[in-house]
């Protein structure tokens, strides 16, 4: 992969041996990190004079009592009270949030769209466009899904949303989080998580970028339990990555824009907010390697619940039932018995929202395309359509790799509202049901395979 320089004038901390990069393995890790030696001070938090005169601020992601709590510890050139005052409303009108239900546009249904293709230029903030949304921010439950077309980066612009977790699945190009607590880069086949509260500008290393995002308003997404699997396998916690601390010293009139309660407000600023010079703690952003992900499946007969392949689940509250898992359909070998390998049809409670990050999905062989989405909203039938099922049934069942396929599934407890850029403006094919319209009927009352 190549290496892209640093920002002119970050200082970045040293890598230490075992990392790479720039960054710290391991999930819900006590991470130290510090961009100037004896930045961070030991055995304590808040001592009476910080290093180098630096302000330490602690960014709490959960209830100060929650088990665990999770926070983390900065210590930054000015506080970031001094990073926001008087906010000005603005309007981003493709960003949307739930609660959200526009007249006019019809949420029942199986819906799929071909890629959203980006036009003039689109930073982080003006090209999210927002699919669909669930649940309710101001509880906050619930989540919506966007693709993102960026093509410019921003220039001392910066943005938190205090609303939600974001997970970031590149599709296409690449596109760096130069955020307070470091840098993270992130390719198609990769994944970055960037927690509430944090603030970062995003730049574009290779554009155009084009990729999806799931905006969790809910508790954090976090690695499922295994059960009976063990200790080993799926997302294994030591690929995810964190940031070593990297910081700028840069007084220049930058805009800072929060996203609060559906809402987007502006504040002016007279210094880059990047400067954490050194943080310790639990609460941080990621990137993990979806090439890293171990799938375990049907080694025997029949076709698994898909939840087999979650990643992250985000809980909700009732123990097993997610706000939102964030499943992957990865390249893997298929050698079931006497089995129907793609999935299943089926009528699922959750709803769930699928993108194609690169080749063919097996449950449909043409029409959900890399870049794509599609829909299949909560107690709606799908399946594979016809091609798929005929050439399934039909196959010869020895050991075959599914190669060149990577997809994945936001799927949440949640019905999913249609945005009217969703409805209305996004490539949406008209024709995706006719998909199963030529599922034959085969049943003729005889017995037998037919
Ligand atoms: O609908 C889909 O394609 C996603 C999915 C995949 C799978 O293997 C089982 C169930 C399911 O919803
Ligand atoms: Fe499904």
């Amino acid at each position: 992969m190549t290496r892209h320089d640093l920002p002119q004038g970050m200082v970045r901390a040293p890598d230490r041996a075992g990392t790479t990069e720039g960054y710290m393995p391991g999930f819900g890790n006590d991470f130290e990190t510090e961009a100037l030696p004896g930045a961070l001070p030991q055995g304590m938090n808040s001592p009476q004079k910080c290093n180098y005169g630096l302000y330490g601020e602690q960014l709490s992601g959960t209830a100060f009592t929650a088990h665990p709590p999770e926070r983390t510890w900065t210590y930054r050139i000015r506080p970031s009270v001094k990073h926001s005052a008087r906010y000005e409303r603005i309007d981003l009108p493709y960003w949307k949030t739930a609660p959200h239900v526009p007249e006019g546009v019809t949420s029942l249904g199986q819906y799929r769209w071909d890629p959203v293709q980006a036009e003039g230029d689109l930073t982080w903030l003006t090209g999210m466009r927002t699919m669909t949304t669930a649940g309710d921010v101001n509880t906050q439950v619930g989540m919506a899904s966007h693709v993102y077309l960026v093509t410019k980066s921003m220039v001392d612009e910066y943005f938190y949303s205090a609303d939600s977790e974001l997970l970031v699945v590149p599709q296409q190009g690449r596109l760096r989080f130069a955020t307070e607590l470091g840098v993270i880069d992130v390719a198609p086949q990769e994944i970055a998580i960037l927690p509430r509260g944090l603030v970062y500008r995003v730049e574009v290393l290779d554009g155009p970028c084009r990729g999806f995002v799931c905006e969790n308003y809910g508790q954090k997404f976090e690695l499922p339990a295994r059960g009976p699997i063990g200790a080993n396998a799926l997302a294994n916690p030591r690929d995810f990555k964190a940031p070593v601390a990297a910081f700028e010293d840069r007084e220049v009139a930058s805009t800072l824009t929060i996203k609060w309660c559906g809402q987007f407000h502006e504040t002016k600023i007279a210094q880059s907010p990047l400067d954490v010079v050194a943080w310790h703690g639990n609460y941080a952003p990621y990137k993990y390697d979806l090439k890293t992900y171990c799938p375990v499946g049907a080694i025997l007969f029949d076709h698994p619940d898909p939840s087999i392949f979650t990643v992250l689940t985000a809980p909700s509250g009732v123990p097993g039932t997610a706000n939102i898992d964030f499943v992957l359909f990865r390249d893997r070998w298929m050698v079931a018995e006497n089995t129907f390998r793609p999935p299943w049809y089926h009528k699922n409670i959750m709803s769930e929202l699928m993108g194609n990050i690169h080749g063919q999905y097996d449950a449909k062989l043409t029409g959900f395309v890399p870049g794509g989405m599609s829909l299949h909203n909560m107690m709606l039938p799908h399946g594979p359509d016809r091609d798929a099922f005929e050439g399934a049934s039909n196959s010869n069942l020895g050991p075959h790799k599914l190669e060149n396929t990577m997809s994945f599934m936001f799927e949440t407890r949640f019905p999913q509202h249609l945005t009217e850029f969703a409805g209305k403006k996004a490539p949406l094919q008209d024709d995706y049901i006719d998909c199963w319209d030529s599922l034959e009927k085969k049943f003729d009352g005889t017995p037998g395979t037919k």
